[in-house]
């Protein structure tokens, strides 16, 4: 009844290509000299040979654990090589296209990636990760994330029948339009109507005010020819509210709009290239037909006379759609932040500043204590995202198994963690991009770096598939102890146990951590409870609204309890290879002796730990960085990225970083004349203005 799109684990492969070379662009002294040679010597350089080599453990079997499997490993390194060694997905110059060749740009890789998958008779787990390494926004993440979902989720058998083989085709393209103008947290304020008309057997899509025109669908501005449409149904006098129609847009013959259509893209968003390759759309209707088979009817029906039929089913599975995305999205969450850590530790081993002594080598940054300590939590949060993500996948599958069994028990379990794993993975891995980004110092804000694109392309994930404050909100709405709340049935333990912690090392045993966190959680969430009744005489909705930053807290500690629990229960299967396991194992205590002393104020303020409790945390943590060290360029290896994939100049996998800095300034627009475009209009006359104001003194 939810079924989505495939869930295909995704992983990649280890480093292929440098990113292709323009000649075109470097000054013409570069391309004959010594220095020329010299570059193209230095390249064959493993810079990081020396940090690979320190590592303790067996970096093929790490990729097989990040990955999941050894198939997972060897398809994405099949896929990651058929993308980087393809021209027409080059991806280095994306920043300096213009708005309209970027998008060209995304519409050719498209089809030219579509080419690929029907040439090599790909499955559609190879497909899956094809798109993946392509890395470019745009309208097919759309039509196979989200409409193609809608369809097999909220369609009949007879349309899935109907529609799917389309889609699949390509003959048709589909957006997903929901949010509009004036709505977008609030799905039941959309103001679009599907009024039935009996005398003609369909429903009559209109937009009725400017607020209602549909506001941000990607793949809707210039793409889609179809779209799933959210809007109220009316049918004989009465509205039952939000209801999903397929509703074609374009003409299939010339794509121009169809009669009473209006759309077009909504303007240039946040950072160059980026997320600009998707074209967010704008749509209005007016008193658009359509057959009444084109509502999505596997939930609720419209008979031919009019009338209303409800299936015996939960309303929110008209949800589904979103939550398939969102489980998707903290999959992504650690692709994402892993991609920015193995920057930034790869450049953060290449480079040196200070602690030279008699002209003697500089330190590498990563060998500070301050970068380890900003930089291998991240490190630990990318394993973290990847391992609960697997667990989300697993949840998500159960319930739709579940559901197609028509036992509705897991649905609330399900959108609740999905909601707020989905909101704590994508804040955190934004906020951790922006982190690497300073981790990698002045070249870190350089597009080479290849972090501010990817910071701009993430942050709106945060906003997305539900805004993070509301979706934590959703979750701390939850009321029965199910599932990974589960927690909440030991009450009376946890609300007054006492940490046995007496030594940095006993932070090391996972039950003194996990205690502590569902102390921690369940004490927030108590706290809560018994605030919004103190503060809600009248009204428990009263409470909840006055107390509501308190709740995002409390949802968020929950939230870090599963990622913590998650993660032990990783470390706790065999894992096979040398040193694999100690190494998950390392992780794991890094990222929760992180979170303890991030938040030790909520820690100590519910009284689960006493500080010295707290101080032993955070020198224990010491020590793991230390442990650590050694093993992060290894760490960051087994995503298997290639440089492709990677684009930057900076996490390169040979390290060999100022060449290839060096080498990508030559090819910025800017430098395609020696003497600047405007240097006659307004450089030389203020110069000679100047000049000849001097002269006359
Ligand atoms: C591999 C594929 C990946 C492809 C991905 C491509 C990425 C492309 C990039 C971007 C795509 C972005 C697409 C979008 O953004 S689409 C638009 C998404 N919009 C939202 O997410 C809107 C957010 N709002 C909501 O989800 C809801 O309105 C709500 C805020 C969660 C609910 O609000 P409210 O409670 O007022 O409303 P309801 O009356 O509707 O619901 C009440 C009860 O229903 C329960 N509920 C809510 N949602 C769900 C759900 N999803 N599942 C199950 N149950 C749900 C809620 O808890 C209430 O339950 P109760 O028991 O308390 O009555
Ligand atoms: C890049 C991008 C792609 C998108 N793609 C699609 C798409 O393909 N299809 C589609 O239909 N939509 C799409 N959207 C829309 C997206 O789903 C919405 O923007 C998102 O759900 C947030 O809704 P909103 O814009 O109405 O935010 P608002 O709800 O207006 O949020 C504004 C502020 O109000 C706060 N707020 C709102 N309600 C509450 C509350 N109850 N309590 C406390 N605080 C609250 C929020 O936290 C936020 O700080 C996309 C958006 C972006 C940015």
């Amino acid at each position: 009844m939810w079924r989505g799109g495939s869930n295909t684990r995704t992983c990649k492969r280890r480093f292929f290509s440098s990113p292709t070379r323009s000649r075109h662009h470097r000054p013409p002294y570069m391309l004959h000299s010594r220095g020329s040679q010299h570059l193209k010597a230095m390249a064959e350089v493993d810079h990081l040979a020396a940090e690979r080599a320190t590592a303790r453990f067996d970096v093929e079997e790490m990729k097989v654990a990040w990955a999941g499997s050894r198939h997972a490993v060897h398809v994405a390194d099949r896929m990651a090589r058929l993308v980087a060694s393809d021209p027409v997905f080059r991806k280095d110059n994306r920043t300096m296209l213009s708005r309209k060749e970027l998008f060209k740009d995304t519409l050719r890789k498209a089809a030219h990636a579509w080419k690929r998958i029907v040439e090599l008779r790909l499955t559609e787990e190879e497909a899956d990760l094809l798109r993946q390494y392509v890395d470019q926004p745009g309208y097919v993440d759309l039509h196979w994330g989200m409409f193609v979902p809608a369809i097999k989720g909220q369609g009949t058998e007879e349309q899935q029948h109907k529609w799917l083989p389309l889609a699949y085709k390509f003959q048709i393209i589909g957006c997903y339009a929901q949010t509009e103008l004036g709505h977008g947290s609030n799905v039941q304020g959309l103001e679009t109507t599907a009024t039935f008309d009996p005398k003609t057997d369909e429903f009559v899509i209109h937009s009725p005010t400017l607020t209602s025109s549909k506001w941000w669908p990607g793949g809707l501005g210039k793409a889609s020819t179809h779209a799933v449409v959210y809007a109220r149904l009316i049918t004989e006098g009465k509205d039952y509210g939000i209801h999903g129609f397929i509703v074609q847009l374009r003409s299939l013959e010339d794509h121009s709009p169809l009669p009473g259509v209006t759309l077009g893209d909504i303007g240039g968003k946040f950072g160059s290239g980026a997320y600009n390759s998707m074209d967010n759309g704008v749509l209005r209707f007016d008193h658009v037909r359509i057959p009444r088979d084109q509502m999505l009817m596997r939930l609720s029906q419209v008979t031919r006379e009019g009338k209303y039929v409800h299936s015996n089913v939960p309303k929110q599975l008209l949800y589904g759609t979103m939550v398939y995305v969102r489980q998707s999205i903290v999959a992504d969450a650690s692709k994402a932040l892993s991609r920015a850590v193995c920057i930034a530790v790869r450049y953060s081993a290449v480079r040196k500043q200070f602690g030279s002594q008699d002209g003697g080598p500089e330190t590498q940054v990563l060998n500070y204590k301050t970068q380890q300590s900003r930089l291998f939590p991240l490190l630990a949060s990318a394993y973290a995202f990847r391992f609960v993500g697997d667990w989300l996948n697993w949840l998500y599958t159960d319930v739709t198994q579940k559901l197609e069994a028509k036992d509705f028990s897991t649905l609330q379990e399900a959108h609740a963690c999905t909601a707020g794993l989905k909101a704590v993975t994508t804040s955190v891995t934004a906020d951790a991009i922006e982190e690497c980004r300073k981790l990698c110092g002045g070249h870190g804000y350089l597009n080479s770096s290849g972090l501010p694109e990817l910071f701009a392309v993430y942050v709106p994930a945060c906003t997305y598939e539900g805004d993070n404050v509301v979706l934590l909100l959703q979750l701390a709405s939850g009321k029965q102890p199910v599932g990974t709340m589960a927690y909440m049935g030991k009450v009376q333990y946890l609300m007054q146990c006492k940490s046995a912690v007496s030594s940095a090392e006993d932070w090391l045993n996972p039950d003194a951590i996990q205690e502590a966190f569902e102390a921690r959680a369940l004490r927030m969430a108590v706290n809560c409870a018994q605030n919004i009744s103190q503060a809600a005489s009248q009204e428990e909705a009263a409470g909840f609204y006055e107390r509501s930053p308190d709740l995002l807290e409390a949802a968020v500690a929950h939230i870090q309890l599963i990622i913590v629990t998650k993660f032990i229960e990783k470390v706790h299967q065999e894992i096979p290879g040398h040193g694999v396991k100690e190494q998950l194992q390392a992780l794991c205590n890094v990222y929760a002796l992180y979170i303890l002393h991030k938040h030790l104020g909520d820690f100590l303020a519910t009284g689960c730990i006493t500080p010295r409790q707290g101080a032993l945390a955070n020198e224990q943590l010491g020590k793991l960085y230390a442990q650590v060290r050694p093993n992060a360029v290894a760490l960051v290896d087994a995503f298997n990225y290639t440089d492709h994939y990677l684009g930057s100049v900076l996490g390169r996998y040979d390290g060999d970083v100022y060449p290839a800095l060096y080498e990508e300034a030559w090819k910025d627009p800017l430098n395609e004349t020696v003497v600047p475009e405007g240097y006659h209009e307004y450089l030389r006359p203020l110069i000679k203005q100047q000049q000849l104001k001097l002269s006359r003194l």
